[in-house]
């Protein structure tokens, strides 16, 4: 069995598992050649393009798992939103709440309406590398919401605050078919065979402890309550270091963390019940390569000794970290004796 799947399930194994969030894409030499003739949306309708970036940073880093390459704003289509990716700028929802607050055009997650090769991609993955554990993935609520609802990066959450107080109907009806959306689509993952679902809440952490509980943490459980037992869940967030009581409580099996949390600290505080995923500073990686090796070394060491343990950034990698600094990080935390 694979260290990665061992970790998941809190058994031995002899090296800690890493592999890295958005470790497919952008800073990879095979993806930006497919991306100087193709849109993300043209790769993300084809399963062979799908199979050969999903696998690069598997061969090139000698990571312990694959993460599909897709993408959390796509499924939205099929809630009637039109997304797009503008360059460098990320996503871009033209009938975004924002433009058209009458959300007249939008309608429930309509599986017929998700027309992305998700399922065949992933088992086709797993087809021609059938010893690779695959992760399968889905935006938390939250996140995709904030992007729905302003039409592109949000990252104050300033439209979503404002429609929280001033349309908190519209805010629940937005969560409410989002958060289906995101049930669906993590079944489909599972159904193909993903060893794991990460949901990556990028954006949660600005909001208040409060709000938090009160607008997020519901729908997140409904996630957990739909999704638990078939296979671990992985909950991603940053900035949530004053949130930890909250997203501990939450059913997810994982936690990955940002790096502005000392891990060993925060195992010692909430106990040892749920695996933890972190934490390194992608800055350090890409900016800083020796900063990030002595930091991986020592988060490593810091951790060796707990088996649901998995190493990874403290956000995903960042578009000019050199694939070099990556395969050396990888080889630090395989080297270190457990
Ligand atoms: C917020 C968010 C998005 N997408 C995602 C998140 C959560 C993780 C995070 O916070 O980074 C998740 C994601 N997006 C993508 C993956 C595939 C797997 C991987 O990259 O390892 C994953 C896991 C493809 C993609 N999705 C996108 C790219 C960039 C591709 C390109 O511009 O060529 C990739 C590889 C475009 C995208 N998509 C999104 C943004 C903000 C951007 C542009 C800025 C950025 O790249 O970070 C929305």
């Amino acid at each position: 069995m694979s260290d990665f799947i061992n970790a998941l399930n809190g058994e031995y194994h002899s090296r800690i598992p890493v592999w890295f969030m958005r470790q497919a894409g952008r800073y990879m030499r095979g993806y930006s050649e497919f991306r100087k003739s193709k849109s993300i949306k043209e790769l993300c309708m084809n399963p062979e393009i799908i199979r050969e970036i999903t696998y690069e940073p598997v061969r090139e880093l000698g990571v312990d798992s694959a993460i599909i390459f897709f993408d959390i704003m796509l499924p939205a289509e099929a809630l009637g939103f039109r997304v797009d990716f503008r360059e460098n700028h990320g996503p871009v929802i033209e009938n975004s709440i924002a433009s058209d607050p009458s959300m007249k055009k939008l309608h429930d997650f309509n599986i017929s309406d998700f027309y992305y090769p998700l399922e065949a991609s992933i088992r086709n993955f797993r087809e021609k590398h059938s010893n690779v554990p695959i992760i399968g993935f889905a935006g938390g609520p939250l996140t995709i919401a904030s992007y729905l609802m302003a039409g592109s990066s949000d990252r104050d959450l300033l439209f979503l605050k404002k429609t929280l107080g001033s349309d908190t109907s519209s805010f629940r009806r937005i969560m409410e078919m989002v958060t289906e959306m995101v049930i669906q689509v993590s079944k489909i993952q599972i159904r193909a065979g993903s060893a794991a679902i990460q949901i990556f809440d990028s954006w949660s952490g600005n909001l208040s402890p409060n709000t938090f509980s009160q607008f997020v943490k519901p729908y997140l459980d409904e996630i957990v309550s739909d999704l638990s037992g078939l296979v671990p869940l992985i909950y991603f967030s940053t900035s949530t270091a004053g949130l930890l009581k909250n997203i501990y409580d939450l059913g997810f099996d994982f936690l990955s963390l940002d790096w502005r949390m000392d891990l060993r600290e925060v195992m010692e505080r909430y106990g040892t019940k749920k695996g933890i995923q972190g934490n390194l500073d992608p800055s350090l990686a890409e900016r800083f390569p020796e900063q990030a090796f002595k930091e991986a070394m020592m988060i490593a060491k810091d951790m060796r000794d707990f088996d649901r343990y998995i190493f990874n950034l403290g956000h995903g990698v960042l578009p000019g970290t050199d694939v070099k600094t990556l395969k050396k990080i990888v080889e630090i935390v395989h080297g270190v004796e457990r």
